[in-house]
């Protein structure tokens, strides 16, 4: 007998997006600039010169995305708000028509009986707080958790499950170590403080929900497990060192561990030790972490990979998807087993998994097949099921992504949505993925 991929009823089926990748009108109606509209204006940063500017027309279109959502059966949303849409200085006064803005999606999602799940950051920095040093600026945590407070306050009673910081790792390593995300440094000697103000920032706007909040807060993690390119013994040292960098210099903090020593050799005299009261911050206990899973590693030792000497081996005998990722579902269970265990059982939720795979502009006879996208899908789900089955405290799973959209620095050239979206028109088709997710949901997953 085949294994039934029988998921709890009341497993929390949804799909995510973020901000600047769906929005568009990041200015509009009294917003603020954010580090990405000044990223994504400046030539070369992005591909084929692509913004945020209209994106998905989400801020004008979120009434006909909420009817997707529905036609998914998605019982969830994962969404972040743009800080600086509310908060357009980043800190003190308010813009009414930003909070009301997501006020009404809030409601939206609440009269179809889809749970929104509010990210308070997901990358787009208010310029003006970038200006006075950003998360370069120990004041950060402060600024961080007022914000907070204002969505905690306005949204309580509605949103009831909250994550403040959308991967800590991606922030820094794409923001301040190499360079390719804004605010687009290159330094280990900012990364490794920028790093540390991320998490402060975190534990700072955890003790203010403590006093002002209601329901759930947790943090967003990228975790990509890291293999053994082979027995040699700088071949695991460098996987220790890629595994600590990636996968450990977030978590262990948060989880009262303090940074792991690799991190010493990796960033050499860029390293810094930091005030033991820094930590306590940091280790706010919280209510549930979010696990945003793409692939696995295999590196090798590299003394020419700077920071971290260390090189992602290609497995040829796996399938890779357009951002050039290997498909190994097996390695998404291996992590959520993990990162059960590194958490002491703290709730999970797959807070995004997806693929991007070669999507036509438009659709044909008003279907598009993604036959790539389905295969992914559906073997990510089996792996997670089999993660429950060996006891993961797993609640929940948000596909990458509701839509196509902007992909950072890649612009529309990357299409993990499951749902299609005509870039010319702004005209959505659920994709082949889509109408099989909601059929998983329907089904509670025996149709895998
Ligand atoms: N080294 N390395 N390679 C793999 C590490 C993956 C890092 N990128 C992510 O997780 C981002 C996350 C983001 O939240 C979302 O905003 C992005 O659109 C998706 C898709 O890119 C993913």
């Amino acid at each position: 007998m085949p294994t039934r991929y029988t998921f709890p009823d009341n497993f929390l089926w949804g799909a995510a997006t973020a901000a600047y990748q769906i929005e568009g009108s990041s200015m509009a109606d009294g917003a603020g600039e954010s580090i990405w509209d000044r990223f994504s204006h400046t030539p070369g940063n992005m591909k084929d010169g692509d913004t945020g500017d209209v994106a998905c027309d989400h801020y004008n279109r979120w009434r006909e995305d909420i009817e997707i959502m529905k036609r998914l059966n998605l019982k969830a949303y994962r969404f972040s708000v743009s800080w600086s849409r509310v908060m357009p200085d980043g800190t003190g006064r308010l813009n009414e028509a930003g909070l009301a803005f997501y006020d009404q999606l809030i409601d939206g999602l609440l009269e179809a009986g889809i749970e929104p799940l509010c990210t308070l950051y997901h990358w787009d920095l208010p310029a003006a707080l970038d200006d006075r040093g950003g998360w370069l600026n120990p004041e950060i945590a402060d600024w961080f958790a007022d914000y907070g407070q204002v969505l905690f306050e306005r949204f309580k009673g509605r949103v009831k499950t909250w994550g403040t910081i959308n991967e800590p790792w991606v922030i820094i390593d794409g923001g301040y170590l190499h360079g390719a995300l804004a605010p687009g440094h290159r330094s280990a000697f900012e990364a490794v403080i920028a790093a540390h103000n991320v998490l402060r920032a975190h534990g700072a706007a955890v003790k203010r929900f403590r006093e002002v909040g209601e329901g759930r807060i947790g943090i967003v993690l990228n975790i990509e497990p890291k293999y053994p390119a082979s027995d040699k013994p700088e071949d695991e040292a460098a996987r220790k060192r890629a595994e600590a960098q990636m996968n450990r210099w977030f978590l262990d903090p948060l989880m009262g561990r303090g940074y792991p020593e690799e991190l010493k050799d990796v960033y050499g005299e860029a390293w810094r030790e930091f005030p033991a009261e820094d930590f306590d911050l940091i280790r706010q206990p919280t209510d549930w972490m979010g696990l945003n899973w793409y692939t696995r590693a295999v590196p090798e030792n590299a003394p020419d990979a700077w920071p971290v000497r260390a090189r992602p081996v290609k497995q040829i005998q796996h399938a890779h998807t357009e951002t050039g990722w290997e498909v190994y579902p097996p390695a998404l269970t291996d992590t959520l087993v993990w990162l059960h265990e590194q958490t002491n059982g703290l709730p999970l939720m797959i807070t995004e998994n997806g693929s991007a795979w070669y999507d036509p502009p438009h659709a044909i006879n008003g279907r598009i097949h993604d036959p790539m996208r389905v295969d992914y899908l559906t073997n990510h789900l089996k792996a997670a099921h089999d993660a429950i089955g060996r006891g993961v405290n797993l609640e929940g799973y948000m596909a990458w992504s509701l839509l196509d959209n902007l992909e950072w620095s890649l612009g529309y050239s990357k299409r993990f949505g499951i749902t299609h979206v005509n870039f010319q028109t702004q005209e959505r088709t659920i994709k082949d993925s889509g109408l099989l997710y909601a059929d998983v949901i329907r089904t509670h997953g025996a149709v895998l």
